[in-house]
């Protein structure tokens, strides 16, 4: 059994915790809101961010604490949303347990900075690298939560770290495969919310199977392309975190990002789909990081920067499909 602590008590958060707990942990959440506190620690249930789960798990609690939360913890783990992950890891600077190793479960890319979540992490917590681990695949939280069986993938560039995490999450229903490609993880999980924004927002404008596979397909394009440009594994675009994430991400009502980008295509505007939206939809400030970092790799991206154009400018699907392809024809 190892002292695990979860910092963020969201969707996947939350449901993490319990995957955690079932593999017999015993798991600590930290949540700011005292209403989420109290639920989980009080009668195992987080009726804002989980409510599809009745009971959670025995070995659960939480608090709202920093340094309760985190005092004997051996794994601490990250599922804040992303754009709020530096200013809340800053309060955990000090007083993360020396050893412990920290795993980030968080999908996106820091505006502003450009920077993956493992370089956030890493800088807030002035954490080595050796102490860090990436969780992402295909994972949409409220079927993990309801035990159905998925996989996921455990990177860090430290093989002992890794296996520790991973054995730490195996489950009957849940099973880790590991890695040492952390950046290509990272790339995955952040640009496939981009992607899955097209997507839904093609599908909600009344498109099929035809329209969807050719964003997804150019979206991996994309994606591989900037990951290896920023010195990614491509075998790793391959694999559940890249073509997987993709599948289960553009392919799911459950995905806030899909059915963020669905709202669009129907017609919402930004401002009423983030009000509609049921948790963080990722994809929509890391779009204009992608942008900025195809700049800044000198890497064409043009989904990103036609879905900037959704975001900001309010183009209409038409447009946004219209600006993926140039009227010169290429190789594929
Ligand atoms: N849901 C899913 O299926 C999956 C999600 N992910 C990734 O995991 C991350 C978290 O997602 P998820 O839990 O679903 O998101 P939710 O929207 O359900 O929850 C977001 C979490 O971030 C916390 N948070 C937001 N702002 C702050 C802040 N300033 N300080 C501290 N905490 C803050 C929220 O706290 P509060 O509740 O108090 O607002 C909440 O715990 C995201 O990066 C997402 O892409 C990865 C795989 C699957
Ligand atoms: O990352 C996810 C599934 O793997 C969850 O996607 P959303 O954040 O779009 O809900």
């Amino acid at each position: 059994m190892t002292n695990i602590t979860v910092l963020g008590a969201g969707a996947w958060g939350t449901t993490f915790g319990q995957v955690l707990a079932d593999a017999g942990n015993s798991v600590t959440m930290w949540a700011i809101e005292p209403e989420i506190v109290e639920g989980i620690r009080d009668h195992h249930h987080n009726a804002v961010r989980l409510p599809s789960v009745e009971r959670l798990p025995e070995n659960m609690t939480a608090t709202g604490d920093r340094a309760e939360a985190v005092r004997d913890a051996e794994i601490v783990v990250v599922a804040i949303a992303a754009q709020a992950a530096r200013k809340a890891l800053a309060d955990f600077r000090d007083i993360i347990p020396a050893h412990a190793i920290v795993v980030s479960l968080m999908k996106g890319i820091e505006r502003g900075t450009n920077k993956r979540m493992d370089e956030v992490v890493r800088e807030a917590l002035d954490l080595p690298e050796n102490r860090f681990v990436a969780v992402s695949g295909p994972n949409l939280s409220k079927e993990i939560a309801a035990r159905e069986p998925s996989a996921t993938v455990v990177a860090s560039t430290n093989p002992y770290a890794a296996a520790k995490v991973a054995n730490a999450c195996s489950t009957s229903y849940f099973h880790p495969f590991t890695s040492n490609d952390v950046i290509g993880l990272e790339m995955c999980g952040s640009l496939k919310n981009v992607v899955a924004l097209a997507v839904g927002m093609a599908r909600g404008a009344g498109y099929g199977e035809n329209t969807a596979a050719m964003i997804e397909t150019r979206g991996l394009a994309e994606l591989t392309a900037l990951g290896k440009a920023a010195g990614a594994d491509p075998k790793t675009f391959a694999g559940l975190a890249g073509v997987g994430d993709l599948i289960a991400t553009c392919g799911s009502p459950l995905s806030r990002n899909y059915t963020f980008g669905a709202n669009l295509g129907k017609g919402l505007t930004v401002e009423e789909a983030t009000k509609v939206s049921n948790g963080v939809a990722e994809g929509v400030p890391t779009t204009d990081a992608v942008v900025a970092l195809g700049d800044q790799l000198h890497v064409p991206t043009p989904l990103a920067f036609a879905m900037s154009h959704v975001l900001h400018e309010g183009i209409s699907c038409e447009q946004m499909l219209g600006e993926l392809f140039g009227t010169e024809i290429t190789a594929e």
